[in-house]
């Protein structure tokens, strides 16, 4: 990566306005799962080692810059302190003479964590005037907050330009694992893409046939591209406006040399549900009712070959409704067979992915899993991420 990290500038003593992302799954106010808190840790350790005063921002949900009692990061600073083993304040709220005040107090090693930055309407417009209150808070900005990077928002992108600004671990290995597979990936490269929509997977489809060995099609988006060469798709989901699109992909791969691989059977049930009927039916005979929610077992096994025959497998997007144990299996096998694959890199692409392989309890059999859902996307879309443009260059 070509932008400065932690690591180049002396943290000691200063204050550090350290972006992160706390964006964490709640039910009724607890926490479900700190990942992305976790993630965040080995930062915030080394602020702390060194001797800075940390100063923690991050947004939850989307407040619309209003106060939302139940987005307030109070649980989130309890499960920090707890990982921390150590006590964290927390400010109610992000910018102003309250916060400076309980600066003003902290020690070298101390960590404050300020209020839902996303209560603020500044924060989502990029207002310089907010990213300026932001950084009167302290010397140095560190942005480790790789799933927000897509956002151009005060404390993700403003503030940088205040303040000399830098990554924070979490950012820098996300840039590099995600970077290293675009620029220069070990071969076969293999890019599994799934999903609900083609619509949400254009960028990332296009963007990818120019990189990719191997091109694996799977999830509610890959009837568009069945419908596409011809068959029938019965009740699956359809984009009708999508299926030319779906056809100059496949002839892109082929121009390219890309190995497309779309299902060859698939599990089709009569409505959506957990208890509807199934059958397994080849591609080409989905029937007329019935709707088709998983891959099935003759595809499982063809995209379990590819896996095994990769050096680097990204995956974004499940194969089915993964949801529903039902359709689980054809997600199940993708993620088996990349846990099983042991010369082959898995990075998987945040979002739903990364929620199907922590729900198969095979989470730590990857390579890396993105904390960064759209940010994920849109950096293998091949876009420029704001939040990281915007640190200093090395
Ligand atoms: N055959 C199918 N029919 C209907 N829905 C499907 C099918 N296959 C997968 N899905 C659904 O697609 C959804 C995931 O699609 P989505 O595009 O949101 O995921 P994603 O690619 O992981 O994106 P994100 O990273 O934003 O979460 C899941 O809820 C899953 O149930
Ligand atoms: O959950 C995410 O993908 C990030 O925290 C960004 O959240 P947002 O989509 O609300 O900007």
């Amino acid at each position: 990566m070509n932008k400065k990290t932690v690591r180049d500038v002396d943290v000691k003593g200063k204050r550090v306005f350290c972006r992160v992302d706390f964006n964490v799954p709640m039910e009724n106010g607890a926490i479900t799962d700190d990942t992305r808190i976790r993630a965040a840790l080995p930062t915030i350790r080394y602020l702390i080692e060194q001797g800075a005063k940390v100063i923690l921002a991050s947004h939850l949900g989307r407040p619309k810059g209003k106060v939302v009692e139940e987005l307030r990061l109070n649980a989130v600073a309890e499960r920090l302190s707890e990982l921390l083993g150590k006590h964290v304040t927390k400010t109610d709220e992000a910018y102003g003479d309250a916060v400076k005040e309980a600066i003003s107090k902290m020690n070298e090693g101390d960590v404050l964590l300020l209020e839902n930055v996303r209560f603020y309407p500044g924060e989502e417009k990029n207002d310089p005037e907010l990213a300026k209150a932001f950084a009167e808070l302290a010397n140095i900005y560190v942005n480790d907050a790789f799933g927000a990077a897509h956002r151009a928002h005060a404390s993700t992108e403003g503030i940088a330009h205040y303040l000399p600004a830098v990554a924070g671990f979490l950012m820098e290995k996300e840039i590099e694992v995600l970077g290293k597979a675009l620029s220069n990936p070990d071969r076969p490269f293999t890019a599994i893409i799934g999903g609900a929509k083609v619509k949400d997977k254009i960028g990332v489809i296009e963007n990818l046939l120019n990189k990719v060995d191997n091109l694996i099609i799977g999830g509610g988006l890959a009837y568009t591209f069945v419908k596409a060469l011809g068959h029938e798709v019965g009740k699956s989901l359809l984009e009708e406006d999508k299926i030319e699109l779906a056809k100059s992909f496949m002839e892109k791969a082929k121009e390219k040399g890309v190995n497309f691989y779309m299902p060859v059977d698939v599990v089709v049930a009569d409505r959506f549900a957990n208890d509807a009927n199934t059958k397994v039916v080849a591609i080409d005979a989905i029937p007329s009712d019935w709707e088709a929610l998983d891959i099935g077992p003759k595809t499982r096994e063809l995209y379990r070959d590819v896996i095994m025959k990769s050096k680097l497998v990204v995956w974004n997007g499940p194969m089915g409704v993964f949801e529903i144990d039902a359709f689980a299996e054809g997600t199940k096998a993708v993620a088996q067979a990349l846990a099983d694959a042991a010369d082959t890199y898995s990075v998987i692409g945040g979002g739903d992915s990364a929620a199907a392989v922590e729900k198969f309890g095979l989470a730590d059999k990857m390579d890396h899993i993105s904390t960064g859902g759209g940010a994920s996307l849109e950096f293998m879309e091949g876009k420029q991420l704001p939040g990281v443009v915007a640190l200093n260059d090395k």
